[in-house]
């Protein structure tokens, strides 16, 4: 694998997932292959589980790494061509990601989408510029558009719980009183269409995805008729794709209780957290029996080491 940019560069997934599997069993087996290389991580947004999970995946295969918060231990990255640069931020990702490419073998690179301007979103200006001026394989750690070792640590996990061959998978809407990215959603209908799987997206109306990034997802708009025999629950919130960024209903009948969970098939509740308790989903459920959100976020760990090793065997 050269980048990890979206589900395409995964040339086979399910090879992605076994990879994943094994180095959970066996963390430390491929110790020397990142010997004397190093990653670059650099956070135009906050995190936890991804700053840590890609930080340790790498040490695991014996790489070094170093962690930048973009414009607040670095100067502020201008991101367009040709423009007059007399604004906020004092340097060029022309020169700063291809200074980076210098210093690191890999670069992993997270940068939301502002919700403003979905043409330029959806654009992914960023991951687009990294890749171009790098010089270096580029990883993916949620861009405007996608959160991939996101959605490969949720097939590894939906692997390891299922219980029948073709277990129905469900995508909810859930509430949020702020405007969210469509990253992880979208993500996730991009892998979950190319798994073997029973694959439900619901969600209000005014809440369509990118038809792109559904692929022909199966969309249901009656949440309960959705969760009716689901073997797993992915919740998350999203803004508006149509009106662009816009939070149209906080309708909190949309949030994943215990009696919602009740129509599933003993379902399992999955999120890729941070997630907001008692907005999004109940304590009784997210503390609950069905829920698998910290073994889910645990097999971040495995998702990004799966794909690391992959870039360092091209090396
Ligand atoms: N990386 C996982 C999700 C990140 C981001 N969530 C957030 O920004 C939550 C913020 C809050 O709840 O205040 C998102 O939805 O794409
Ligand atoms: N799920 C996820 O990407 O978490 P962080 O935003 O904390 O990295």
């Amino acid at each position: 694998m050269q980048h990890f940019l979206s589900v395409h560069d995964a040339t086979n997934i399910d090879t992605l997932v076994n990879e994943g599997l094994q180095l959970k069993k066996s963390p430390f087996a491929h110790k020397h292959l990142g010997e004397n290389k190093t990653i670059g991580l650099l956070f135009f947004n906050q995190s936890l589980r991804t700053r840590l999970s890609t930080q340790r995946a790498a040490q695991n295969l014996g790489m070094n790494t170093m962690v930048m918060t973009v414009g607040q231990d670095s100067w502020g990255l201008e991101l367009e061509e040709g423009v007059i640069m007399d604004g906020g931020n004092a340097e060029h990702v022309k020169e700063a990601a291809a200074v980076m490419g210098k210093y690191c073998d890999i670069l992993a690179v997270r940068a939301f989408a502002g919700l403003q301007d979905r043409e330029k979103d959806y654009a992914e200006l960023v991951m687009t510029q990294f890749k171009k001026y790098a010089g270096v394989p580029i990883v993916n750690l949620e861009s405007a558009t996608r959160h991939p070792l996101q959605s490969l640590a949720d097939c590894i996990t939906i692997e390891e719980y299922k219980t029948t061959a073709r277990p129905k998978v469900v995508l909810t809407w859930a509430p949020h009183f702020k405007s969210l990215p469509q990253a992880v959603a979208n993500s996730f209908c991009e892998w979950m269409t190319r798994r073997d799987v029973e694959f439900v997206v619901t969600h209000p109306e005014g809440y369509e995805l990118n038809p792109d990034y559904l692929n022909n997802a199966k969309v249901v708009y009656n949440q309960d008729e959705a969760f009716a025999g689901a073997d797993f629950i992915y919740a998350k919130n999203w803004s508006s794709y149509e009106q662009y960024g816009k939070v149209l209903t906080k309708d909190p009948s949309w949030m994943i209780t215990q009696q919602k969970m009740d129509l599933t098939n003993k379902g399992k509740f999955m999120h890729c957290l941070p997630v907001r308790r008692n907005v999004k989903v109940t304590d009784e459920v997210i503390d609950g029996p069905q829920s698998i959100v910290v073994e889910q976020a645990g097999n971040r760990l495995w998702s990004a080491q799966a794909v690391l090793k992959q870039i360092l065997e091209t090396l």
